[in-house]
């Protein structure tokens, strides 16, 4: 007999594009949400992006709520649901960075209500995706939360943006062939649940990305085009598969571990793109990709080495030697890497000097 079922939770509304974000109040229209808004953001995306909807609203008679978190805690989570509650909010918009969006994900997902995501940078691929990142104890991974509703991506936001956040969503996403080959290797050893489709989507990006690296370019709204829709793509691979593994293998661990070892030393999407480098070279050897993902990540200007990450030699190896025990996902670094292993794969893909 046949068993087998589904559930794929995807946007009903993505729109993408130069000035989308005064869009967000037809999207709410569209999508027949009442009552008031929680715009919940972070201080820069409030006044680049929170404040210009929040008076999109006023326009039409909406009187939105808002309120600024300043990191990604289950505090802020807290204070999310506490002011949706005393403002007797319907709905949330999360405004912002990758943080602003999962703790408004998170929050929502507590509240039973929909959510909105209206990214100010173009730096990570959580922006569509089911999932929720925000620490919980030692938990740093992501995990199941509420999909948006809708996806309001202005270019023009996103292209005015640092830099260095366009390239740390790039590597986000060049990341995924590392995450795609973990995946494989662990539905051949260990029969976990796999989805072509999902790994298929997720690989296709990565690819579709490095084939128009010389697109991405600073200042260039184009870029921000380019890059967002590679980063929805990645999500929806996320949201079909119902799990991170398109998009997260071991390089996310090591980054996972990074952020505890050395707490906003450098962006999520750096730290993965310098993970893949090394996990890329444990997959394939020296005649691997590692050189392909390396010469990708330098050619849209993101780090590729310990230094450019501003992380120490030594922390870095720690993070490779620990990172398995993050979670319950099987990677190539299988039971945990020895320090003498790590420190070879580390400097012969030029991560450590
Ligand atoms: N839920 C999911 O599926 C995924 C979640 N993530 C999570 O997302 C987070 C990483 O996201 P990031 O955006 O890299 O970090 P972030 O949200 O901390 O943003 C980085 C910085 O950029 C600032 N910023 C954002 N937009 C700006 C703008 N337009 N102009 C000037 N500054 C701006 C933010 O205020 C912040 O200071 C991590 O916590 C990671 O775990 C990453 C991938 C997937
Ligand atoms: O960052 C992600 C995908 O790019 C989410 O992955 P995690 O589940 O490892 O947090
Ligand atoms: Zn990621």
């Amino acid at each position: 007999m046949f068993e087998k079922s589904t559930w794929i939770r995807l946007p009903r509304n993505v729109v993408v594009g130069h000035g989308v974000r005064s869009a967000v109040v037809d999207v709410v229209d569209d999508l027949h949400l009442q009552g008031r808004p929680l715009l919940v953001t972070s201080p820069t995306p409030r006044a680049v992006a929170a404040d210009p909807v929040a008076a999109d609203f006023r326009d039409v008679g909406v009187d939105p709520a808002i309120v600024t978190v300043e990191a990604a805690t289950f505090d802020a989570v807290e204070t999310v649901i506490e002011t949706a509650e005393t403002e007797e909010v319907s709905y949330l918009v999360g405004i912002g960075g990758g943080k602003a969006i999962d703790i408004a994900k998170m929050a929502s997902d507590h509240l039973d209500m929909g959510f909105l995501s209206v990214p100010t940078a173009a730096s990570h691929d959580g922006i569509v995706s089911n999932r929720g990142s925000v620490p919980d104890g030692d938990t740093r991974h992501s995990v199941a939360a509420e999909p948006p509703l809708a996806v309001v991506a202005d270019t023009e936001i996103l292209a005015d943006a640092p830099w260095e956040l366009t390239t740390a969503g790039c590597a986000d996403i060049i990341s995924n062939y590392t995450a795609v080959m973990d995946w494989r290797l662990a539905k051949r050893l260990k029969d976990v649940e796999y989805s072509e489709y999902a790994a298929a989507l997720a690989e296709m990006t990565a690819e579709i990305l490095v084939d128009n690296a010389d697109m991405v370019r600073p200042g260039l709204e184009e870029s921000a085009w380019v890059v967002t829709k590679a980063l929805m793509s990645s999500g929806v691979a996320m949201s079909i598969a119902d799990s991170s593994r398109p998009a997260s293998g071991a390089e996310h661990l090591f980054s996972h571990k990074l952020d505890r070892l050395a707490p906003d030393a450098a962006l999520h999407g750096h730290q993965v793109g310098v993970g893949s480098i090394m996990t890329a070279y444990l997959h394939g050897g020296d005649r691997g990709v590692w050189r392909d993902i390396r010469d990708a990540l330098s050619s849209i200007d993101a780090p590729t080495t310990a230094g450019e990450l501003g992380i120490d030699d030594g922390t870095v190896i720690e993070a490779l030697t620990t990172c398995h025990e993050i979670r319950d996902r099987y990677t190539i670094l299988g039971d945990g890497m020895n320090e003498r292993a790590a420190r070879e794969v580390a400097r012969k893909t030029g991560v450590v000097g």
